[in-house]
């Protein structure tokens, strides 16, 4: 199943530096080894504001939580889901 993913990112101004690098650290290699295995199909930067669009293609909706569950950031963003379903006038062999 493929859904459409909007993360925003809201870090506390007092969270000390190190600890966000940390964080961040940890959420680019949780990313990474998803896009890897092909369940974080696709990210990209929104221009000029510190959050994401992303395709992700899971099993379910349950384990699309435990994904966004478990991001590292989690506890720091507002995430809104959207499931896609393939369009019949695509012409593109992946949209499924
Ligand atoms: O920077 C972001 O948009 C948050 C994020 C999600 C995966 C990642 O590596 O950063």
């Amino acid at each position: 199943m493929l859904f459409h993913v909007r993360m925003d990112v809201n870090i506390p101004r007092d969270l000390p530096q190190a600890e966000a690098g940390e964080i961040i650290a940890r959420e680019k290699a949780y990313s990474q080894e998803l896009q890897r295995s092909g369940k974080w199909r696709h990210i990209w930067r929104i221009a000029g504001e510190y959050a994401n669009y992303s395709i992700f293609d899971v099993k379910d909706n349950e384990e699309l939580h435990a994904i966004l569950t478990g991001l590292p950031l989690f506890k720091f963003m507002t995430i809104k889901v959207t499931p896609l379903l393939r369009h019949p006038s695509s012409i593109r062999d992946d949209d499924t």
